[in-house]
């Protein structure tokens, strides 16, 4: 498993470590992960890291502490290296020390503004210590042109613990912040470096491992991996049979949307359920693509029995059959039309597990706020639902967030794709989670587990082209097979 842990608990973990190790030596070991990453950037950009061009950009922080020590590495194995200093006066004594014993260069970057651009646009390395956990709010006034410089510069960017402006424990961005190719991170991951729009800024990122004392419990985020998500797969033992694998009721198209229905169909016919149950108004359209299908034109409850339903893809205005599904005592996945139709209430008062599967517009309707402000805070969105709701809450998009009402750590899918926005593709998604519930997973294990899936198979059938949900449906036993390494 991935985590991601917040400032306030890295903080701690640092001071506890800190009083245990030699003075500085917690900067040491960043530093030395830092300069060993750059000078592979610098091996592949500019061949080697003697006679390279490296410029510090450096605030007054420790962020900036560890750039100007890592720079001096870089100096020490020949490297040209210019620190560009945003606070001169309050700049690290240490690491400028090191830097200048090292031969490094260091300039006030406000004096030489013009030239600060001129070496930054001749670099090979900018490495962004401006700031790191202790930033507030977007880039300061000062930085902003060496932002965009190298922005506009043909030199990589690595940046330091995180990019430049960006929220630490949110993912949020507000004003400007630094690009980066790559991050080297300390510790450990930090929330901003998994959720968009943050995410996207960083690059790649590396973790370096400077011993951090992280209590697993404590974490904001976990991303599922391959193994992770092995595990939690249910996979069919020698006494199986098809009830015991669990059967998974679809209540879900319309007159108007039977490719809803058909599309969640595909999504759970590929879920590890052993069957699928149809209810709804588009039975001749499911069983014309998947005869497999047991179709029912009885309502929810009078169905047979389910282990688990999904209620809402392409429901239209059909309230009745979602208070008949909310009404059924085994868990229920709420997606789409669904989301809308359901009664506050009724979702409230289920003892059954509930899993609801909103994009960041259907997250907004039900939260009563602009859909941009959903996607400029996805992870207290998701909570903030997930407490409303009393509810499993995953959200969809760019950034695929799953979050329990008991709180705990959030979890962070890390394998989507944007070729994944496609229409219908969520339909996939809601029949996928349905059936990992129906075999037996907890709300939020079928809800990250289908949505790791889902994200592969996304990548399995785009593969840098267009692809149809119907696509990604058909992928996902290519992807159960790569989970689980066969
Ligand atoms: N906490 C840890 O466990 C470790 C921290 N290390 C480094 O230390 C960093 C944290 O250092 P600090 O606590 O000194 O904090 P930072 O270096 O992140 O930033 C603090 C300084 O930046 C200024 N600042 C705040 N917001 C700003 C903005 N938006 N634009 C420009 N300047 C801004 C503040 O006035 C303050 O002086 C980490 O990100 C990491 O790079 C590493 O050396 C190793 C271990
Ligand atoms: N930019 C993106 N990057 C990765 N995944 C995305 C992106 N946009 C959408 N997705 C994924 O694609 C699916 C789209 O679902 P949804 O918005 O419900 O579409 P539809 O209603 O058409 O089925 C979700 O699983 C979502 O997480
Ligand atoms: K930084």
């Amino acid at each position: 498993m991935r985590t991601a842990y917040s400032v306030e608990t890295v903080r701690n973990a640092e001071r506890e470590l800190m009083a245990r190790l030699p003075e500085g030596a917690l900067m040491q070991r960043a530093a030395a992960g830092l300069a060993a990453a750059c000078a592979q950037v610098l091996a592949r950009v500019a061949g080697r890291v003697y006679g390279s061009r490296v410029v510090l950009l450096v605030g007054s922080g420790d962020n900036g502490g560890d750039a100007l020590y890592a720079g001096a590495r870089l100096a020490r194995r020949g490297a040209a290296v210019t620190a560009l200093l945003l606070a001169p006066e309050r700049a690290h004594a240490g690491g400028l020390a090191a830097l200048r014993r090292a031969g490094g260069r260091v300039a006030d970057a406000g004096a030489a503004s013009g030239s600060a651009g001129e070496s930054i646009a001749r670099a090979d390395l900018v490495v962004d210590g401006i700031v790191g956990i202790g930033g507030k709010g977007g880039l300061r006034e000062a930085a902003v042109p060496l932002a965009d410089a190298a922005a506009r510069s043909r030199a990589a960017v690595v940046a330091v613990d995180l990019p430049s402006g960006v929220d630490a424990d949110t993912g949020q961005v507000r004003g400007d912040v630094v690009r980066a190719d790559l991050t080297v991170t300390f510790g450990t991951h930090k929330p901003g470096l998994l959720i968009d729009p943050a995410r996207e800024y960083a690059g790649a990122v590396r973790l370096v491992d400077i011993g951090l004392p992280l209590p697993a419990e404590a974490a904001e985020l976990e991303a599922l991996q391959h193994a992770d998500a092995a595990r939690l797969l249910p996979v069919p033992a020698a006494e199986s049979d098809k009830y015991r694998r669990g059967v998974v009721g679809i209540a879900a198209g319309s007159a108007r949307y039977p490719g809803a229905a058909v599309l969640a169909v595909a999504g759970a016919l590929r879920g590890g359920a052993g069957a699928v149950r149809y209810v709804g108004p588009a039975g001749d359209a499911v069983i014309a693509r998947f005869p497999e299908t047991l179709v029912s034109d009885q309502g929810p409850e009078r169905a047979g029995r389910v282990q688990a339903w999904v209620v809402g893809p392409g429901a239209g205005d059909d309230a009745a059959t979602v208070a008949q599904v909310l009404a059924a005592k085994v868990p229920v996945l709420i997606d789409a039309d669904g989301l809308r139709l359901a009664d506050a209430d009724a979702v409230r008062a289920r003892t059954a597990p509930t899993l609801m599967t909103p994009h960041a517009g259907e997250a907004a309707a039900l939260l009563g706020v602009a859909r941009e402000e959903v996607e400029g805070a996805r992870l207290a969105s998701v909570r903030e639902l997930a407490a409303r709701y009393g509810a499993t809450v995953l959200l969809k998009g760019s950034t695929t967030l799953v979050a329990s009402a008991k709180g705990g750590p959030v979890r962070v899918n890390a394998t989507g794709t944007s070729w994944l926005a496609t229409a219908g593709s969520g339909d996939v998604l809601s029949g996928l989670a349905g059936s990992l519930l129906a075999a037996g997973l907890s709300a939020v294990d079928a809800g990250s587990v289908a949505a790791y899936l889902h994200g592969l198979a996304g990548r399995f059938a785009a593969q840098g082209a267009p692809a149809g949900a119907h696509d990604v449906a058909a992928s996902i036993p290519r992807a159960w097979r790569d989970v689980r390494g066969n």
